[in-house]
This record gives structure tokens, sequence and C-alpha cells, in this order.
């Protein structure tokens, strides 16, 4: 990536999507000193911003404040109404400036960043396309995200489902719903419909955010059947059809039908490589990522965030695009990178310590790995459950509060490297743990960090203390 070429190229770096990602990495490494352009073909600021993370939150926000007043006595007879559904939904499209990015587009132009708009294609080293230019850049990082993946349910595209872009932007509360999918996105969605009023039904072939510890699955399969989702699990759809007065039906393949007023598929997405010309740069779309984000076997080719498939959340790509950001610009300067393990420049938390949260009710909060994924890896580990019930914080939070939490110990290095969290309100607990499992803080210290009495971080302490005497 020495900036050894005859003619100066356009810019230090063009980076492919202005997603939240996208935008990180080009400011990092504008304050590094490049010049940077960002190219986007929709709407700058990407999924998270204005059909994912933050208005899915905010669909869920608002049932969440009135179970929260409900379960505690006192508060309970305060609430006279039901939730006002058109409030919610207006309060969520605030959150998307009306799908307008023009205050995003604003930011990127403050912080120096050239926008550019329109759909981006490799076509060589160093050499993007956009529309009918081609601009050079001594590196360009792909940032292009993830698109849904459609399963092949017989009828299911013809019935033109709806997916997250369209269940996270709808005005209306469709009366039934049918959510295919009981991963993250399926459930929590499943629950914010069935909060505004909707009656839905969710399909899951498996249990439910499998890729957690089981018993969040099962606490959250709990939750969800409270607030009125028919939760079917170990289910098959086989066929999928929309009948002219616009109602669909799903075949099960138990031979049941179910008939709704829409259909949600939540089945997982994809990196975002369509057209991206990455065969002009010699690269399969099963390409690797050095922990600097440098697609392995180039030197000026970055992917970074959903695109790379290492773990597709905003956080984290948006940790990754520092990193990367960084490395770009210290790498034009021909700095050395800081790409060591835990260097400014990598993104070694990548394998051992996402924190991730799903904001049904209960919340999951987990970070690190599950008891399962630790053996896996061939860790000596032992897992410890704790009823999170049993903390005076949490039943000052909420009367009969119920939930769990698990810490999974390396068994050797006396560390923890997995910890899971369900209940009320625990989202804010995790990070604790991200920072006890990035700290490799010992178990005998961990001792020494005390939780406020009478507050739900008192888990903590009851974790120690059920580990030492199991
Ligand atoms: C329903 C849902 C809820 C979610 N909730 C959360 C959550 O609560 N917390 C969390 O951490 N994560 C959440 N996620 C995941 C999160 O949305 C993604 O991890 C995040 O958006 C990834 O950011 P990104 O910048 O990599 O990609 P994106 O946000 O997808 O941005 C990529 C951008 O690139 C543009 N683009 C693509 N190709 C080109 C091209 N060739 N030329 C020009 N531009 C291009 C796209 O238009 C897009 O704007 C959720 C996802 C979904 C689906
Ligand atoms: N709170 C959050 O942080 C949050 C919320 C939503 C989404 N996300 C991110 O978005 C990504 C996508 O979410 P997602 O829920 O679509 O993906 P996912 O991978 O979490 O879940 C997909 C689910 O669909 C199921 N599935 C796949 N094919 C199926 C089929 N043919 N029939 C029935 N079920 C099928 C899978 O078994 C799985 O349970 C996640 O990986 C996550 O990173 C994050």
């Amino acid at each position: 990536m020495t900036p050894t070429s005859q003619h100066e190229p356009d810019f230090d770096l063009i980076v492919i999507g202005g997603g939240a990602v996208g935008e990180n990495i080009a400011d990092y490494a504008t304050r590094g000193g490049a010049r940077v352009a960002l190219v986007e073909s929709d709407l700058v600021g990407g999924e998270c911003s204005y059909w994912a993370c933050m208005p899915s939150k905010a669909l869920l926000r608002s049932g969440h404040a009135v179970r929260a007043a409900w379960r505690v006595g006192g508060a309970r007879a305060a609430i006279t109404g039901e939730l006002d559904a058109d409030a919610v939904l207006s309060r969520r499209t605030s959150f998307t400036s009306g799908w307008d990015d023009s205050g995003q587009a604003d930011w990127v132009d403050s912080a120096g960043i050239t926008l550019l708009r329109g759909h981006a294609r490799l076509s060589g080293r160093g050499r993007v396309q956009v529309g009918t230019d081609t601009l050079t850049a001594h590196a360009v990082a792909l940032a292009t995200g993830s698109v849904p993946v459609l399963p092949p349910i017989a009828g299911l595209a013809e019935a033109a489902p709806w997916g997250t872009r369209e269940a996270t932007s709808a005005d209306t509360v469709p009366p039934r719903l049918i959510v295919i999918g009981g991963g993250v996105a399926g459930c929590e969605l499943a629950f914010a419909w069935a909060s505004l009023g909707s009656h839905v039904t969710l399909l899951a072939r498996g249990g439910l955010v499998e890729r957690e510890e089981s018993f969040a699955g099962e606490r959250v399969a709990a939750g969800l059947t409270g607030e009125g989702v028919d939760v079917r699990t170990g289910t098959t759809t086989s066929r999928v059809d929309r009948a002219a007065d616009g109602t669909v039906t799903a075949r099960l393949d138990s031979g049941e039908e179910i008939t709704a007023d829409e259909v949600l598929v939540a089945t997982g997405r994809r990196p975002a490589l369509d057209d991206v010309g990455l065969e002009t740069a010699g690269v399969g779309e099963d390409f690797t990522v050095e922990d600097s984000m440098l697609v392995t076997g180039t030197d000026w080719l970055y992917a970074v965030g959903d695109v790379n498939g290492r773990a597709p959340l905003t956080h984290q790509g948006k940790y990754q695009a520092r990193a990367a950001g960084a490395a770009i610009a210290a790498r034009l300067r021909g700095a050395p990178a800081a790409d060591e393990p835990w260097g400014a420049h990598v993104a070694t938390a990548d394998h051992t310590a996402v924190p991730r949260v799903i904001f049904t009710d209960p919340e999951v909060a987990a970070v690190g790995l599950t008891a399962a994924e630790a053996r896996e890896r061939g860790l000596r580990v032992r897992a410890v459950d704790v009823d999170l019930g049993q903390v005076a914080g949490a039943s000052l939070h909420a009367d009969d509060y119920t939930g769990q939490a698990r810490l999974v110990v390396d068994e050797d290095r006396r560390v923890v490297v997995g910890a899971t969290f369900v209940g009320q309100d625990v989202a804010e607990l995790v990070h604790a743990a991200t920072i006890a499992i990035v700290g490799e803080v010992g178990l005998d210290r961990l001792w020494h960090a005390v939780p406020a009495y009478p507050t739900m971080s008192e888990i903590w302490l009851r974790l120690l203390e059920t580990y030492a005497h199991p």
C-alpha cells in the first residue's frame, strides 16, 4: 500500500458503503491525515440507523417501559390505558429522522470526508467505479454490510414477504403476523409487533436464539408467550401463499395451515458482495481478513463490518472500523501499524469478547464464549449459574423478578471467558463482564470489584460465591 505510483491517486482511501462502519473507517483515516472518499448508494448511516438497530429498539422500548411499571406494586395502579401504537410508530420514525439522511451527510462533510452518491464497484487494484467515473486510491475499504437471506420455501418469494426493512419501517400494525425465523431479529420483531397489538405466530425450525446458552432461548420463548406470541419451535414451513385478498397462509410440515395479514422473514443475512467487482481484485467471496481488516493476500483492500462476516453487530463493526481506519492512515504515513494482539490497529476482541444484547423481555445480554463454545475450543471450563431473582437489587427492580446468570470460567487460567445474563433490564450488566474478559481479570482479583448495594450488579458477588462454594 506504499504510495509508489507515478500519478498521485484521487484519494488515499475510498470507502465503499456509508453505514455506521464505513463512516467510522472514513473518520478515523481522515483524522490520521488521509484524504478519504466515502461512496454510498442508499442512505448515509446504513442499515443500523434506518432499518435495524435504532427503529427496532424504538419499537420495543415503549412496551418495555409499560411492563416495567406494571411489575412494580404502586406504579401498576398508574397504568390506566393501553400502549398507544400510533405514538410508538411515530417515535420510531423520529429515530430514523423520517428516513432522511441529510443530518448524517452533513456530518460526513463536516468531518472533511468527500461523500459520493452512487453504486461503487472495484475495477482493479486501487480503482473504484462510481457511475461513469473511475476513481483511484492507495487503499480501498469495503464496508457494504449484509443483505437478508430468503430461504427456499415454496411460494415465499412470490408472496412478497416483509423483510426486516419492512418490519422496522411499517406504519400500521398488521392484525395477524407470521414471523419465520427464531434468531435475534425474528424474536425481537415478534416481540415488538406483539406488544403493539398484533397476534404473532413465530415459526422457528429449531429453538430460539440458538447461538446463546440454551436457557436464554427457553426464557425468551416464555417471555414471547407471555406477550401473547404463539411460539412454534421445531417447526418446518413448507409453503407460503398470498391470497388475492392480501392474506398470507403458511403451511407447516405437519400439514397445519396458519393464516395472517403479513409474513416476516428473518432467517439470517449474508455479506453484501453482489456486483462489487471483487474478482477484479483477484479475491474470492470466501475471503478472510487479518485483524487489521486487511483482506488476506492483498496489501491495499480492506473489508470491515458485516461484509467480513466476523461479528455482524454495529458496535463490533465500528470497533473494527476504528482499528482499520487508524491502521490505514498509519500505513499511508509509512508508520508501523500497532498490529500485535490488543494493539490499536487490530480487532482482537472479535475472537473472544463480542458482547451481544437481545432486546426482548426478558433481555439476553452475553459476551464471550458460551460453555459449549469454550469446550469446542478445547478449554477446560466450569459454568456457574445463579438465579438473578435472588439479588436484592433485582427484587427491588421488579416484583417477583426472575432471571438467570451464568459465568463460564476457564479453570486453567482462572479467568472469565463467557457471561450470560437473562432477565428484565440486564443489558447494562454485560459491560462489566466484557471488561473482565478483555482485561483477563483473575477471579481472585474480581472479589475486590465490589458491587454497590442494592444493585443488580450484586449478581457478580453471588456468581463468585457459587464458584467458590458450588
Ligand atoms: C433488524 C435488525 C436489527 C439489528 N439490531 C442490532 C442491534 O440492536 N445492535 C447491533 O449491534 N446490531 C444490530 N443489527 C446489526 C447491524 O444492523 C449491522 O451489524 C450493522 O448495520 C452493520 O453495519 P455496516 O456498516 O457493516 O453495514 P450496513 O449498515 O449494511 O451499511 C452498508 C452500507 O453500504 C451501502 N452499500 C452497499 N453496497 C454498496 C455499493 N456497492 N456501493 C455503495 N454503497 C453500497 C449500503 O447502502 C449501506 O448503506 C441489527 C440488524 C438487523 C437486520
Ligand atoms: N440486538 C441485536 O444486536 C440484533 C438484532 C437483530 C439482528 N442482529 C444481527 O443481525 C443478524 C441477522 O439476524 P437474524 O435473526 O436474521 O439472523 P440469525 O442468524 O440470528 O437467525 C436466523 C434464524 O433463522 C433460522 N432459519 C434459517 N433458515 C431458516 C428456514 N429455512 N426456516 C426457518 N428458520 C430458518 C435459523 O435457524 C436462525 O434461528 C444477526 O446475526 C445479528 O448479528 C442483531
